[in-house]
This record gives structure tokens, sequence and C-alpha cells, in this order.
């Protein structure tokens, strides 16, 4: 996701300077945070290995956290969760806007933390760092914010709400964004009074770990914001655990239906963020240039490993070709390799296995008859420590129909498909037919029809003459199986605290019996 600000800034501030190159990082730190510090875990058997996606070597090895150390850390967050809770909305407010200061200062390293372990470009990266102390800014604001109602009784008695914290919650990270994930649950949560154990991807583990260093040289607790790492077993133990207030996952449907199956049991409150296959709709009363504009943002941005791309791209006949031709020229311009460099736009995909999986979801669409109009190949670059990377070139699919399969499974890859379209009502009816409803986008100058077909789509976040803008001040979530409860905007707050409310007598007590 995008900011529009970010964008604006000067090339001479995003191309600050920078220490790190492809190839050479490897992590020696340990990898869990808890009680405000890094440290091993006390158990857990299994061994897992985070990758450089740009050279396929392995940059850390960490242990899966087990039982005893997911309590450990839960005892901690509960901990530290008495002293946060009692402390005023604009104290913990000062704390954040510390931290996003921080994050601020060490932008660079952060960023290149980033890309180094998810292989996303530095270029990328940056706007990640840029939307994530953005979300903690905003955040700091919310908690100073925080307030009840006042509501009149009759004979003079009154009521009044407090909006509490719900306790410790646990967030549960993809990884295609490990630390604007972080930021997005882990920031509103503390500004409403929580503590928070954090479980990354096992693929991306490393960069959450600074946003717990930075927490704590901010000043909250010890024990507030803590990291455990793992896999599926370790997310059971922190989703089962009996004092986890509340749930917030970042990952797929499958994954996210388990994890309400779990905090069903606990009957404990979850936000899901999860798959979306959307669609990108372009009326031929369109300014072409920004529609063309728009589906590249809308499916290119982190190598097309972005949960809201726009990936169906319905296009209206009239303007078929003339569209194809646009964004198959610039798909092929797409500068593709070290991530590290700062004119890179397209780094290598997260790993081995799920390379394999996007191209085989392009041999599947040619077996079901689409053409390949550009890219969908094994890619390598030409400087040698890239040689093992996970890199493929940008694919445009064409002669594309609703029931195949590229079109109807989240592929989560570098892949474009369009399709052809005649009416407004049947392209609205096409781009509903999903299980997905993650987000949605309209490209027209009729202001009335952009207004209608936005209205219309089945779809959390949609965009009308643009596509993938995230400002953090905007709610962000799923319909139907993308999920539901939102991150960001002021809603957020109904997502970490819990209503109570306050009946004061002020006469006597009028009893029936
Ligand atoms: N809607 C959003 O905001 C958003 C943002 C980013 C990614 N995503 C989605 O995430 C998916 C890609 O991420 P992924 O491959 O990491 O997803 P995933 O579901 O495989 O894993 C997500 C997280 O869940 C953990 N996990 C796996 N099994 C678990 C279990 N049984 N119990 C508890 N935790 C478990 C994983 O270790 C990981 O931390 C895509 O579908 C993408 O669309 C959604």
């Amino acid at each position: 996701m995008l900011s529009n600000a970010f964008l604006r800034r000067t090339p001479a501030r995003i191309a600050a300077a920078m220490s790190f190159s492809t190839g050479t990082f490897s992590n020696s730190q340990p990898l869990n945070f808890r009680g405000g510090a890094r440290l091993q875990p006390v158990d857990g058997t299994q061994k897992e290995e985070a990758f450089e996606p740009a050279t396929g070597r392995v940059i850390a090895t960490f242990t899966c956290s087990g039982a005893k150390e997911v309590d450990l850390a839960i005892q901690n967050a509960k901990q530290a969760f008495k002293i946060w809770s009692q402390k005023s909305g604009s104290e913990r407010g000062r704390v954040l806007l510390e931290a996003a200061r921080i994050i601020r200062e060490r932008e660079n390293e952060i960023a290149a933390l980033e890309t180094i372990n998810n292989g996303k470009s530095i270029f990328e990266a940056k706007i990640d760092v840029y939307t994530s102390w953005q979300c903690l800014e905003y955040s700091a604001g919310l908690a100073g914010n925080l307030s009840g109602q006042h509501v009149q009784l009759p004979g003079g008695s009154f009521a009044y709400t407090r909006r509490e914290p719900l306790g410790v919650c646990v967030g549960i990270g993809a990884w295609n964004y490990p630390f604007q994930i972080a930021c997005w649950k882990s920031g509103p949560a503390l500004a409403c009074g929580n503590a928070m154990v954090f479980k990354p991807s096992p693929f991306t583990p490393l960069s959450v770990l600074l946003l717990a260093e930075i927490f704590a040289e901010a000043g909250v607790p010890p024990g507030l914001f803590n990291v455990v790492q793992g896999g599926a077993s370790t997310g059971e133990l922190l989703c089962k655990h009996p004092d986890v207030a509340k749930v917030s996952f970042t990952g797929s449907v499958p994954t996210g239906s388990k994890i309400m199956e779990m905090a069903a049991h606990g009957i404990k409150p979850i936000t899901l963020e999860l798959g979306g296959k959307s669609p990108l709709i372009i009326f031929s009363d369109c300014v072409l240039e920004n529609a063309v504009k728009g589906a590249m943002m809308g499916n290119f941005l982190t190598q097309g490993e972005v949960c809201c791309n726009g990936t169906r791209v319905f296009v209206q006949r009239e303007i078929l070709d003339k569209f194809t031709e646009e964004v198959v020229k610039r798909t092929k311009k797409i500068k593709i390799g070290d991530p590290l460099l700062e004119d890179t736009r397209m780094g290598p995909l997260i790993n081995g296995p799920h390379l394999q999986k996007v191209l085989g979801f392009i041999k599947k669409a040619k077996e079901e008859g689409v053409k390949v109009l550009c890219g969908g190949e094994l890619y390598t670059p030409d400087d040698p420590k890239l040689k093992d990377g996970y890199f493929m070139t940008p694919c445009v699919l064409g002669n594309c129909r609703d029931d195949m399969t590229c079109v109807k499974e989240e592929i989560f890859g570098p892949v474009m498909s369009i399709l052809p379209f005649d009416t407004e009502e049947e392209v609205l009816e096409r781009a509903n037919n999903t299980i997905y409803g993650l987000a949605g986008g309209v490209f027209t100058r009729d202001i009335q029809r952009a207004h209608r077909v936005v209205a219309g789509l089945q779809a959390g976040v949609c965009f009308i003459n643009n596509y993938n803008m995230g400002p953090v001040e905007l709610p962000f979530g799923g319909y139907k199986k993308s999920g539901f409860g939102r991150e960001n905007g002021q809603v957020v707050v109904e997502y970490y605290s819990q209503l109570k409310t306050v009946c004061v007598e002020m006469g006597d007590v009028e009893s029936v019996f």
C-alpha cells in the first residue's frame, strides 16, 4: 500500500545513504524479545531458517517457540499491561510519538533489513517504513482522544461509558509487509492500552525485532511488546492461550479459518486480514494513461505479493487493444534485479517454493487457454551474486475467462489477468463473482458511474481513478472471505478496546420486591 505523500518526497531524501549490500548480511542475534530484551526461547524443538530471497542464502536460523516460551511472553505482557493500561491516553500517545520519531531516524536500516529478508525493492521498503511510523503517529493521536459518552437519565441519574483496553493481544503477521503489519497491529493496540505478543511469519522473522527495540527505547514498560518466533504450532499456542484477550491475524483464508475456530473456543474477538482477488474495472471513457498506471500499481508492487492487488483487470472492449499494448510495453520495462539498488523496481519473490507455485499458476493458465502477453518466466539477473535468487519476469495474461484458475485464485505473484467486458451491469456482476472482497477499483471520467459502481462492489476498500493507495487515516479491511475487522482509521479503536457502561443512581433504589 502506498502513500501519495511519500511519492511526493524529493528524490534526494529517498536516495539517502545506504550501508548494506546484497549478499553480505547475516543475523547473529537472538530473535525472540521478551521483558524488554532479545533472548533465545526457553523451549521449542523445531529449527527454522530464514533466507535472503535475492541470493538464496540462509541469513538467520532460529528455534520455533514452544509452550513455555509462549506462556512466558504472555505472562510478561500481562505484567506490563497492569502498568500501561493505567496511563492516560496522552501519556501513551507520547511514547508512540517517540517510537515514530526513532523509526524515522532509523528508516534506512529498517528498510534495508526488510529488503534483505523479503526481497522487495528498497524504494518500496522505504514506503513501508513511511506508512509504519505514520501509523504510530496516527495511533498516538487516537490514544489522546479515547473517550466515552455521558448520558442523562430520569431524576438526575446518569450513565457514562468507558472505553477500556482488552488485555494481552496477539498479533500474527504475513511475510509480505513484515514491519508494516507489526506497526499496523501494535500501534492501535498499544494506543488503546493493551499489551501485545507478536509472531511474524517464519519467512520474515527479522525486522519486527527492530520495532521491539524501538518501543523499548521509546519508553514502553518491559514486556509490553514481545516477539515469539515460529510457524503454525507456535501460532496455535498463542491463539489457544487462556490469557490472550484478542487475536489480530494477517494471512491466508485457510489459516484465518483455523484462527477463527481456535478463537471460538475461547470466545475471543479477532481481526482477520485475509487474501483477495480484487477487480479493477476500466471503462472506455477513462484517462487511459492513468488507468494503465493504476493497473501497474495494482499488480506489481512487492512482486505482486500484495493482498489487495487488482489482479482481475476488466477492460471495456473498445479500449482493450490500446490498454493491453500500453500495459505490456510498460511491464516489459520494469527493472528487475538487486533489490537494494535504488533504481530497481522489482526484486525476487519470497522463496523457491512460492516462486514455483506462481510459475505453476502460469503453466496451468496456458493449459487452460490464456495467451501470455509478456513475462511469466524464471529470470536470472546478470549480477553473479543473484544467480540463486527467486526472480521471475512480471507477467500479463490475455485471452482470460472468468472460469480460469488464474482468474479465480489468489496467485500472490506478479501476474495480471486482463478480461474484456461490454456493459456496466455485466462487469459488476462478474467483478463480484468471487469468494473474496478485499478491494476493488474503477477508472472512468463519468462521476455518477464511478460512485454507482463502487457502491455495487462487494469489497471493503475501493478506489476511484487510482489504485493501492493506503493512507493510515483510512480504515482497511475486507468483505466476504477476505475477513472482517478494520486496521487504521478512527474505527480501529473498536477492534482494540471494549466499552463499559456505568449507571449512576442519584436517588433511592425502587424495588419491586
Ligand atoms: N488483508 C490483508 O491485510 C493482508 C495483508 C498481507 C497478506 N495477506 C494475505 O496473507 C497471505 C500470504 O501470507 P502467508 O503466506 O504468510 O499466510 P499464512 O496464512 O500461511 O501465514 C500467516 C501467518 O499465520 C501463521 N500461521 C500459519 N498457520 C497457523 C495456525 N494454524 N495457527 C496460527 N498461526 C498460523 C504463519 O506462521 C504466519 O505468521 C495471502 O493470502 C495474502 O493475501 C492479507
